[in-house]
């Protein structure tokens, strides 16, 4: 009767494993790299990705060879029996080695409390990329995933809340790994989209203030562009003279890194 029992996994705070997660992730890897399938593209990346294919092409085919099985079975590994509090960095390395890609230079968007707004950016230029225009980036966004020390299963009734459970969670996790790898590779003059509804438009607690600006490597990026966005309709909070601002300007100058900033960018 044991046998027929369910396995009791670890109780958390924060929503389980997404429901049909194989699926999705496998759906979304063929979507990504198989491109000749245009049917089956989510419409706001139909023309994106056409468009992206001419400038991207040596990297996105090559994704095409590697298997989106492969893909799927390392990221998997990555934290399947393994306590959801304990994944590490290096755990997501042989995933990131295997579905790593590089965007062209002077083309890369970071963004920061910006999600909507960027992407509407990179779906009207798109020649621009953000995380999510990368194949880890589009196939994990918005998906929850967590698995248990004590079973082979993902754990789909709760997963760790970042603040109630643990900040080193599977998901945490593999959005630092994969944002810092972004901004490693990034080069040239690169963008980030900031939010000037916010009493502070650059946040040094957020991924992009806490990963991405100290993984920029110098030799390689000259300029960071920023834009301040503020929400139409509400009074601007922040600006490209306000003190977050300034804060990044100085990271930027000890780091050797060009840095212009615009309010509103048309
Ligand atoms: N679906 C995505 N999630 C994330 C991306 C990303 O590109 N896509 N991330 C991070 N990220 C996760 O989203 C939250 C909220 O970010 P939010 O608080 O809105 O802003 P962050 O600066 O933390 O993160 C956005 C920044 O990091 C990459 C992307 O390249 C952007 O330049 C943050 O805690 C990360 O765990």
């Amino acid at each position: 009767r044991l046998w027929h029992q369910p396995l009791k996994h670890r109780e958390w705070n924060g929503t389980g494993s997404t429901a049909h997660f194989q699926d999705i992730f496998l759906g979304r890897c063929y979507i990504y790299t198989q491109l000749v399938q245009p049917e089956f593209r989510p419409y706001h990346m139909q023309h994106t990705f056409e468009t992206k294919l001419l400038i991207f092409t040596s990297h996105v085919l090559s994704l095409r060879d590697r298997d989106c099985k492969k893909i799927e079975e390392a990221f998997r590994n990555a934290f399947i029996s393994k306590d959801p509090c304990e994944v590490t960095e290096e755990d997501y390395h042989p995933l990131m080695e295997l579905a790593s890609q590089t965007v062209p230079c002077d083309k890369t968007v970071f963004w920061s409390r910006t999600k909507e707004l960027a992407h509407q950016y990179t779906w009207v230029r798109q020649e621009m990329f953000t995380l999510e225009n990368t194949l880890l980036g589009y196939v994990a966004d918005g998906l929850t995933w967590c698995g248990d020390s004590g079973s082979s299963e993902m754990n789909y009734q709760s997963c760790p809340d970042w603040r109630k459970d643990c900040k080193n969670n599977s998901v945490t996790v593999f959005w630092k790994v994969l944002s810092k790898m972004f901004a490693e590779n990034a080069c040239g003059m690169v963008q980030v989209v900031l939010n000037g509804s916010l009493s502070n438009a650059f946040s040094k607690d957020s991924t992009f203030g806490g990963v991405e600006v100290h993984n920029l490597h110098p030799e390689k990026v000259h300029t960071l562009q920023a834009w301040v966005m503020h929400d139409i309709g509400k009074s601007p909070s922040d600006s490209c003279s306000g003190s977050s601002i300034m804060d990044l300007k100085s990271i930027m100058s000890k780091r050797n890194i060009k840095f212009t900033c615009q309010d509103n960018y048309r």
